[in-house]
C-alpha cells in the first residue's frame, strides 16, 4: 500500500447511492494498492489465501495420452475401413494398467486391454469400453455395440493444462479445486499474499463484553462476534481490540493503536448523529475521514477514511502489547510484532447489528478483497419469484433478509424471514439470502421476480 488517499467528496455531503459508495471506495483503495508482503506456504496451508503471482505449468497435465475407460485400445483408423465395426475382430496382445504402461510391438488388428488412466500404447488412439465388447475367445474380441469414432475415450496429453501456460493467475483465491490443480502440476508450495491485518473494536457505553454482569440499559456486544466471524471467513488476520466506551480519550487512544497495528480498522457504532457519537468527532481529527449517508436500508451511515499511524519507532513491540485492551482477544497479542507504517483504512460501520453485517457484505467485503489483492468477482444475484408481497419504498436500496426455498411444485421462491428491523439479528441467522430491492423498485407483488444474493459462501 503506498500513496495516501484524499477524499473526493466533502464530509456530510449528499446521500450517496450504493453504486456510488462502491465506486468511491474502490478508487480510494486503488490509490493504496493491495498489501505487498508475500509468503510461501505448503499447499494445504494456503487454503483460501490469495495467489501472489501467476503459476505457470511446468508440465503437461495429463502428462501423456491415456484411457478414459476400462476397455480395449485399438487403432481408430480401422473404423474407417471395411468391415463395419460390428464385424471387426481384434486380437488382444497385452494389458496396460494405470502406472504400468504396455510396451511392445503391435501388428495391424491388434488391441490392448487397457484400464482407465493407463498410458495409450503408441499407435493406438481409441478405446472401446468393455461393456461394448463381445469376447470371442481367450485372444479375440468383437464390438457388440459400436458407435465409436477414432479418438473416442482417450484423454489427450495436456488437455487439462498445457506446459508453459498460466495455470492460475495472480489474485486467484486458493479454493480446494485450485489447490488440487497446483498439486496436479507436482508443486508442493505456493507463494501467497500475506494476510490482511484487520483491527476491530465495538463502541458504545451500553456495550457489555461477554461474561460481564448485566446492568440496566446495557446490551451484550454481538457485532464483535458477527463481524469478526465474517473477517475470519475472509481469511483476514483479526486483531480483537475489544469494546471502547463513548469516551473521547479512550477512543482516540484505541484508534491510534489500531492504526499502528493494522492495514484496516473496522469499528461498529457511533457514526450517526447521536449525542454520544464521539467516534465521529474523533475520527475527523485523526485523518481524512468521510461520513457517508447511503440511500439504503439497513446500513444508512458509513464512515470511510485513512488514519495515519503513530510513528513506528514510538510503538515498540512492548508498548504495542501493553497498549492492547484487557479484554482483547489473543490474536491481537500474538500480532504485537506486526507494526505497520502505512496509513490504515478506516471503515466505520453502523451499530445496529443487521446494518453492520449488511454493510460489511456490501462494502467492507469488496474493499477487503481489493486490499488482499483478490481478483474474485462480485457475487452474482439470481432472479427468484417473490412468494409474498414485499413492502418497498422507492428511492433507496433495501436488503431484506430472505429464505429461498423450493416448493412441492418444484418452483423456487423467496420470502422474508419476518420482521426486518435493523436490530433483529435473528433475521440474519434464519436467512439464506439477501433480497436486493434496488432504488427504483416499489412494493413487490407475489410472483414478481426479485434479485437475491445467496449467503452461502458469503457468511
Ligand atoms: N437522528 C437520527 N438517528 C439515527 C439515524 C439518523 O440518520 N438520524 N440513523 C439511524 C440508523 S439508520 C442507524 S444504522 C443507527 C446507526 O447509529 P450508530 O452507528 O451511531 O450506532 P449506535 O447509535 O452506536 O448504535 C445503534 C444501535 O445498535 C446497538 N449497538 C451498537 N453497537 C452494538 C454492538 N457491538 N452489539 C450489539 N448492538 C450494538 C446500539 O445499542 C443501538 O441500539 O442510528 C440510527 N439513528
Ligand atoms: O441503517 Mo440503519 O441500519 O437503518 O438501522
Amino acid at each position: 500500500m503506498n500513496a495516501p488517499f484524499q477524499p473526493a467528496a466533502q464530509p456530510n455531503a449528499q446521500t450517496l447511492t450504493t453504486g456510488q459508495v462502491l465506486q468511491q471506495l474502490s478508487s480510494m483503495l486503488q490509490t493504496l494498492g493491495p498489501v505487498t508482503g508475500t509468503e510461501t506456504l505448503p499447499l494445504l496451508d494456503a487454503l483460501d489465501r490469495i495467489l501472489a503471482q501467476d503459476v505457470l505449468c511446468p508440465v503437461n497435465v495429463p502428462p501423456h495420452d491415456n484411457s478414459a475407460m476400462d476397455g480395449y485400445a485399438f487403432d481408430g483408423a480401422l473404423l474407417a475401413r471395411p468391415p463395419c465395426a460390428q464385424e471387426l475382430q481384434l486380437r488382444v496382445v497385452g494389458t496396460a494398467l494405470a502406472g504400468r504402461p504396455w510396451q511392445g510391438r503391435l501388428q495391424a488388428g491388434d488391441c490392448i486391454k487397457i484400464m482407465t488412466g493407463a498410458v495409450m500404447p503408441e499407435g493406438l488412439d481409441t478405446v472401446v469400453p468393455h461393456e461394448q465388447v463381445r469376447i470371442v475367445d481367450d485372444e479375440h474380441i468383437r464390438f457388440a455395440a459400436a458407435r465409436l469414432q477414432a479418438g473416442d475415450n482417450r484423454r489427450l496429453c495436456g488437455e487439462d493444462l498445457r506446459q508453459g501456460a498460466v495455470a492460475l493467475a495472480r489474485g486467484q483465491r486458493l479454493t480446494p479445486a485450485a489447490l488440487g490443480l497446483l498439486a496436479s502440476l507436482g508443486l508442493v508450495q505456493v507463494n501467497v499474499r500475506r494476510r490482511l491485518r484487520v483491527a476491530y473494536f465495538s463502541t458504545g457505553d451500553e456495550i457489555l463484553a461477554p461474561g460481564a454482569s448485566p446492568r440496566e440499559g446495557a446490551i451484550y456486544d454481538s457485532n464483535r462476534f458477527s463481524l469478526q466471524g465474517l473477517l475470519r471467513r475472509m481469511g483476514a488476520h483479526v486483531l480483537d481490540l475489544g469494546v471502547v466506551a463513548d469516551e473521547p480519550a479512550a477512543l482516540e487512544e484505541r484508534l491510534r493503536e489500531a492504526s499502528a497495528l493494522a492495514d484496516v480498522i473496522l469499528t461498529s457504532g457511533g457514526i450517526s448523529a447521536g449525542e454520544a457519537d464521539h467516534t465521529r468527532a474523533m475520527l475527523q481529527r485523526l485523518g481524512p475521514v468521510q461520513f457517508w449517508r447511503i440511500a439504503m436500508r439497513p446500513g444508512r451511515p458509513l464512515a470511510v477514511g485513512l488514519l495515519q499511524p503513530r510513528t513506528p519507532a514510538l510503538l515498540t513491540e512492548k508498548n504495542a502489547s501493553s497498549a492492547l485492551p484487557a479484554g482483547a482477544g489473543s490474536s491481537a497479542k500474538q500480532s504485537k510484532s506486526l507494526v505497520t507504517s502505512h496509513p490504515a483504512v478506516l471503515l466505520g460501520l453502523p451499530g445496529n447489528p443487521v446494518a453492520a453485517m449488511v454493510s460489511f457484505l456490501m462494502f467492507v467485503r469488496p474493499a477487503l478483497l481489493q486490499l488482499m489483492g483478490s481478483s474474485e468477482a462480485a457475487p452474482v444475484p439470481l432472479q427468484v419469484a417473490a412468494a409474498e408481497p414485499l413492502a418497498k419504498r422507492p428511492g433507496r436500496t433495501e436488503y431484506q433478509r430472505g429464505i429461498v426455498e423450493r416448493g412441492a411444485d418444484g418452483r423456487t421462491t423467496v420470502r422474508t424471514t419476518g420482521p426486518q428491523g435493523s436490530g433483529v439479528l435473528s433475521s440474519m441467522v434464519s436467512a439464506n439470502a439477501i433480497i436486493v430491492l434496488d432504488d427504483a423498485q416499489a412494493d413487490v407483488q407475489p410472483g414478481e421476480m426479485v434479485s437475491v444474493l445467496l449467503l452461502d459462501g458469503l457468511i
